[in-house]
């Protein structure tokens, strides 16, 4: 079989290779004459995936390494009888990761406790779920906005987006993006909602850039630079609005998902599915695989202020800092668009929270339970 991978997706040949001969592309060249004399495409989520790239092509298999699916043509896929997966879950960690440690970077820069702060979770699934469960950890108080959940599980506790607005310090967007049905998503913060967001909220985008309007949250931010911002995701990607850019607190480029581990398991996601639908033993398994792990432990000798230690923590693993100040490096040598991608394609290695061991000694029970709830591993030490 010939094999289509995007260059963004890791551990290519030690889970593809004994399937056929593999060939590698950026996921913007994976074009239809690329993808003509393939069995297997598996892609990242910029190659858009439908009839104009497919049609006339051999691939009876298309797996995307991500959780969002919004760049696959899905009615297409299934038309045709082609197998297709995607990796739910897969970075989600990744990206509550991204989020808490925006928040703690944002609250050390305008002094603020988060524990003093409501934050408002739009999107209650893999990512809003696991964020809302190390933020209650904490003793934040947390709304959520999830109507296709509230539906389905008749959740009376959940509430609409516009008391959502109305009522949290912190709206974070972790939906998928969606056209059709009563709850699409597309522009879900429209110039309306950001215009009632009061002075002071603080507004992350972490799941796609068209959930927010852009040209409208630029106006208000050029008319009063009254909210504060963090964009992980945005429209146009990779040519984003480039005075928009410039107005946010934290702007990275859609690399909230992008820990090793997350990647990683969205190689082993698809070629599990891969090989149920083609009915071959699934060998290959993650845990097999050993990373490096440069920064394997923490020891804290005594107790600290939580969020002290938090702070400390979330630092040395994963800094958001990193990223925002390496795409702005890389915009000032290359133009914002070329950075965008170049940045994601040269991405140093991170690491999740829960990769993270953090030694404590005996006696410090808020403080553990503090390291547990954000997501690291803490071990009480003998001595
Ligand atoms: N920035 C990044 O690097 C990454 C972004 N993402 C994005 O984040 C999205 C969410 O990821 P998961 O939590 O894993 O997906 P998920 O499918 O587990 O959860 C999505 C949740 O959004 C809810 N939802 C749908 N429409 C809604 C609406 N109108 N209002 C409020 N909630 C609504 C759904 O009911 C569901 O509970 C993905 O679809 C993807 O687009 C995912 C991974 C990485
Ligand atoms: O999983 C998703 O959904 C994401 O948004 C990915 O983390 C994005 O990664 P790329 O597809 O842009 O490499």
């Amino acid at each position: 079989m010939r094999i289509l991978v995007d260059q963004n997706v890791p551990l290519v040949e030690e889970f593809f290779g004994e399937l056929g001969e593999i060939v590698r592309l950026p996921g913007r060249e994976i074009t239809a004459e690329a993808v003509r004399d393939k069995d297997i495409l598996v892609v990242r989520s910029i190659t858009r995936v439908d009839a104009g790239l497919l049609e006339g092509s051999r691939v009876r298999f298309v797996g995307t390494c991500t959780i969002g699916t919004d760049h696959v043509d899905l009615d297409y896929l299934r038309e045709r009888q082609i197998g297709f997966a995607s990796a739910p879950g897969s970075n989600a960690e990744s990206v509550v990761d991204y989020v808490l440690s925006s928040l703690l970077m944002l609250a050390e820069e305008e002094d603020f406790v988060l524990t003093d702060r409501t934050v408002g979770i739009v999107g209650a699934g893999s990512v809003g779920d696991r964020l809302r469960r190390r933020l209650e950890e904490l003793d934040v108080t947390c709304l959520i906005c999830d109507p296709p959940r509230a539906e389905q599980e008749g959740r009376d506790d959940f509430v609409d987006i516009d008391t959502l607005i109305e009522r949290a310090d912190i709206v974070t967007l972790h939906t998928p993006l969606t056209d059709e049905g009563e709850h699409a998503t597309r522009h879900l913060i429209d110039a309306t909602r950001i215009e009632a967001m009061t002075p002071g909220t603080l507004l992350i985008n972490a799941g796609r850039g068209a959930c927010l309007d852009n040209a409208a949250l630029r106006r208000r931010l050029e008319q009063r630079a009254d909210l504060r911002t963090v964009l992980d995701v945005w429209e146009d990607e990779p040519a984003i609005d480039e005075a928009l850019y410039g107005l946010v607190d934290i702007a990275t480029p859609h690399i909230a998902g992008y820990s090793l581990d997350g990647k990683m398991r969205g190689t082993e996601l698809v070629y599990q599915a891969m090989m149920r639908h083609y009915g071959l033993p699934a060998r290959r398994k993650l845990g097999q695989i050993k990373p490096d792990n440069w920064l394997r432990k923490i020891v804290l000798s005594g107790w600290a202020p939580p969020m002290e230690a938090l702070s400390l923590c979330v630092r040395a693993c994963y800094d958001v800092r990193r990223d925002m100040l390496g795409f702005e490096r890389y915009r000032r040598r290359l133009g914002l668009a070329e950075a965008f991608d170049r940045y994601r394609a040269e991405y140093p290695v991170r690491r999740e929270f829960s990769t993270l061991r953090v030694d404590l000694k005996k006696n410090t029970g808020d403080l553990r339970d503090a390291i547990e709830g954000f997501g690291f591993k803490p071990k009480l030490a003998n001595k």
